[in-house]
């Protein structure tokens, strides 16, 4: 292990880089967000993405351009302060609908700021207060996703029964790209690897996007843990030649409902169906954030549907090659090179994220601790939040 984790999200007051990760995992290339047309548009367009890190991004995306318009007359008052940035914090929750994370931090923020309007007497304190929430969320989610790692790498441990050869396979990505550090499910990885207790983790390409083979196998390479990559399509196969082998499939989350129902990227769902039939625990593992208390179930969770080209082309530069190399667009933008790779005049269905039930899934790690199901054999997001 490196020590040192990927830092997707680069913040200090004023200033906001990210990484580009639809350029990885073959350039590594740092943009600034300085406006909210460039912070929704990363968002939007995938640049970032994974739900705690869309969340963190569209956060700090204000907080920059706050700072930046902190003397515009319309900030100079309390009420005129609180009403721009609640309209920001509108129009940034338009990038992306499913991951419940960007729409928790907008509320928090947006009340946040009406709680301190009753007292202040400027739009700069106004304009402090956010700056002070939206960065412990940054601060706050990495510890978050620590105790996930420490939780989640217990709990495997503790159910497994299959001696020193311990292997996990994992779905997308939830890692230090996908949150503002260290990760979730692959927090979870990091923690078993750095215990010295994982013998290998399998990731799956995660098609249509590829988030597995272009950021996780990055992440798992980057980190020297003994990874396999494989395709979507082969997760059961695996199983069923490892029997005995495989602890545990840990994946993230965009969106928890109070039964436990969960929104993750598109084939967590089959996974979960094929953990059930090879008697392989399935773990969900995501802050508290991406818990939405306000759904009882999955049903009600609005499904993302992307564009078609990203299921009938392959996206992302396809040669390893230093960046002069890339095309660039007359900005000077580098530009990834597209790969067609289904028949024109094809019909496209591209939902971006499958609603996993919670009868299959056997345990939500959060940075609480681990939700198991109660006697009724289902889980209760909202008691276990509340006393913990
Ligand atoms: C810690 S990230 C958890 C999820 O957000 C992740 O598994 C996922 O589904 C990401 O989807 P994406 O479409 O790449 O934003």
């Amino acid at each position: 292990m490196t020590g040192a984790t990927l830092q997707a999200i680069r913040y200090q007051r004023g200033s906001l880089d990210i990484i580009d990760q639809l350029l990885l995992p073959h350039e590594t290339l740092y943009i600034p967000i300085s406006t909210l047309a460039l912070g929704h548009d990363a968002i939007k367009t995938m640049k970032v993405r994974g739900a705690p890190a869309i969340a963190i991004v569209a956060a700090l995306t204000l907080a920059v351009v706050l700072v930046d318009a902190a003397t515009a007359p319309r900030l100079t008052t309390s009420q005129g302060a609180v009403a721009f940035i609640e309209e920001s914090l509108e129009f940034l929750k338009t990038s992306r609908p499913t991951a419940v994370n960007l729409f928790d931090a907008a509320h928090k923020l947006a009340k946040g700021v009406r709680e301190a309007a009753v007292s202040a007497t400027s739009g700069q304190e106004i304009v402090n207060k956010y700056l002070e929430l939206s960065e412990r969320m940054l601060e706050e989610d990495v510890k978050d996703n620590m105790n996930i790692g420490h939780f989640g790498a217990e709990y495997i441990l503790n159910a497994w029964k299959g001696g020193e050869d311990l292997r996990v396979i994992t779905h997308c990505n939830t890692g230090s790209l996908a949150t503002a550090g260290y990760g979730t499910a692959l927090g979870i990885i990091r923690a078993l690897a750095g215990q010295k207790k994982l013998t290998h983790a399998y990731c799956t390409e995660t098609r249509p996007y590829n988030q597995g083979s272009r950021l996780t196998a990055y992440e798992l390479v980057y980190e020297n843990i003994p990874s396999t990559l494989i395709t979507d399509s082969m997760a059961s196969a695996l199983l069923s030649q490892n029997t005995g082998k495989i602890a545990a499939i840990v994946v993230g989350a965009d969106r928890v409902a109070a039964n436990g129902d969960t929104a993750n990227k598109i084939g967590t769902y089959q996974l979960a169906i094929t953990a059930r039939y090879h008697n392989v625990p399935f773990i969900v593992a995501a802050p508290s954030t991406s818990v939405d208390l306000n759904i009882d179930s999955g049903k009600e969770i609005h499904i993302e549907v992307r564009p078609a080209v990203e299921v009938t082309t392959l996206r992302g530069p396809v040669v390893e090659a230093p960046s002069s190399k890339f095309k660039k667009d007359v900005a000077g933008t580098v530009v990834s090179e597209t790969i067609a790779v289904a028949a024109r005049g094809i019909g496209v269905w591209n939902p971006s994220f499958d609603v996993t039930p919670a009868e299959l899934i056997s345990a939500i790690v959060t940075e609480k601790g681990v939700v198991l199901k109660g006697d009724g054999q289902q889980f209760d997001m909202k008691t276990f939040l509340s006393s913990n």
